[in-house]
């Protein structure tokens, strides 16, 4: 990831600041483009710009078969807004996510805030927008967005305190479109007095020009007129998990883990999908990075033992492609194959680790099979990775059954592996991981 990132950044800027400086932004003074949403071209070449600018150099930088590779099905960015009134205590939920189950986290807050420092032609206006209480422009918010989203280089992220209003809505619909997959929003429900309180201790020490009594009314009722009927269009479609946030911080946390949970398990699920679709085409590259370097597996293969590493599983690939390629050379290519999970049942362990059991059915001309497979993941930054496999057989059609007439059942039969060819391979499975 990090030999990624220079060049990534480089382009992302440079597309960024040729889009950005063409954007059209309402005069901070007027209230005339106030509620109008953003022409759809004008967020496109700026925002969508940085954000395809950043991913192809991410792309074309990433080395071919090092451990830097990207699963295939992490490259979709997975997001959860994170909304609720001024004080709700989103980032100080967003800040504990982060540490313990490494989402990246963006406050378009704190992006406008940085942004308006930095010395940028939308400074004053960001300025005069914060202290009234009102929300920026889409057009700058998501460019700052997307510009931190491709930076990050990760795909999974917390993004606080956005849409808060149906300019920021219609503005990511228009730039992001079906890109980013948008789980729901984590909804801190906290009653106004609380959070005035909450405000008021924290305007002594944030230094926040709108930590102050009047501008905290103005923006709670931007929240009440702009942001809530954002979050009654994610609850119609039922993508609203809903958190008190009155009480402590850790309690507020443990209920905030509870509704994460089922964005954590699809994302586990899905890696187990994807190594099951890896093994199907004969990807190694794919499956590998989906794997733990020091993986462990018992399998029929590994005739009860424990296997520690990649080695053992990249001589079926290797053996797969290679049969497959001669195969296809005599004319007779082997038949596709297809695996689906079936009942995948994710236990979380804790945030980061998640087991993943399923029937997998293996469908192929040559014929059907189910084994019952269990994978034990572990996630570091976000992404997850094999820790362990188990599989064993539990049932199977023989070809005959299923083998269209008059198809060749030489076709279906796996290429035998010599038993010097694996002996080599437990051997080296085996061998302690220090030698
Ligand atoms: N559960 C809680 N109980 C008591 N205080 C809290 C709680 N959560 C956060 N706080 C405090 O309340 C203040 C506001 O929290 P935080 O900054 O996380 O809110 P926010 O929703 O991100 O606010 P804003 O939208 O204004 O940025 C902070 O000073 C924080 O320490
Ligand atoms: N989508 C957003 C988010 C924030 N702002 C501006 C206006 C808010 O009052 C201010 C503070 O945001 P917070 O840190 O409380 O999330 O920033 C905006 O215009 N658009």
């Amino acid at each position: 990831m990090l030999s990624r990132a220079p060049r990534a950044i480089r382009l992302a800027a440079r597309a960024r600041t040729a889009a950005v400086a063409s954007i059209p932004v309402p005069d901070a003074s007027s209230d005339a483009r106030r509620g109008r949403f953003v022409a759809a071209a004008a967020v496109s070449t700026a925002a969508a710009a940085a954000f395809a600018a950043a991913n192809v150099a991410a792309a074309e930088e990433a080395p071919a078969g090092t451990d830097v590779t990207t699963p295939e099905f992490a490259k979709r960015p997975n997001v959860l807004f994170v909304l609720g009134g001024p004080g709700a205590g989103k980032g100080t939920q967003c800040e504990r996510l982060v540490k313990e189950c490494g989402f990246v986290h963006l406050s378009a807050g704190d992006l406008l805030r940085a942004e308006r420092k930095s010395g940028s032609a939308h400074g004053d206006l960001i300025a005069k927008y914060i202290l009234d209480g009102r929300i920026v422009p889409v057009e700058i918010t998501v460019s700052l967005l997307a510009k931190a989203m491709a930076e990050s280089g990760r795909t999974r992220f917390l993004i606080d305190g956005f849409p808060r209003n149906e300019n920021n809505f219609e503005g990511w619909k228009a730039v992001m479109g079906d890109s980013v997959d948008v789980e729901g929003v984590l909804f801190y429900d906290v009653d106004d007095e609380t959070r005035l309180d909450r405000l008021l201790e924290r305007g002594k020490t944030s230094g926040r020009t709108d930590d102050n009594a009047d501008t905290i009314q103005k923006r709670f009722r931007v929240f009440k007129e702009e942001t809530m009927p954002v979050v009654s269009h994610y609850d119609k479609l039922g993508r609203v998990f809903r958190i008190d946030g009155a009480p402590e911080v850790d309690q507020v946390f443990k209920a905030t883990l509870r509704a994460v949970a089922p964005v954590v398990k699809k994302e586990a699920v899905a890696a187990a999908q994807a190594m099951l679709d890896a093994a199907d085409s004969l990807d190694w590259e794919a499956y590998a990075a989906l794997c733990e370097p020091d993986m462990t597996a018992v399998e029929d293969e590994t005739h009860g033992a424990t296997v520690c590493g990649l080695e053992f599983h990249k001589f079926y690939f290797d053996e797969g492609k290679r049969a497959a390629e001669a195969a296809k050379a005599a004319g007779k290519p082997l038949p596709a194959r297809r695996s689906a999970m079936l009942s995948p049942t994710v236990s979380l362990q804790t945030p980061n680790v998640a087991v993943v059991s399923y029937t997998r059915a293996v469908q192929s001309l040559a014929g059907t099979a189910n084994f019952a497979e269990t994978r034990v993941f572990m996630a570091h930054d976000g992404v997850w990775r094999c820790a362990h496999l188990h599989r064993s057989r539990a049932g199977e059609m023989p070809a005959a059954s299923v083998a269209p007439a008059g198809s060749s059942d030489a076709l279906h039969t796996p290429a035998p592996i010599s038993k010097d060819a694996l002996d080599k391979i437990y051997e080296a499975a085996l061998r302690p991981a220090a030698e």
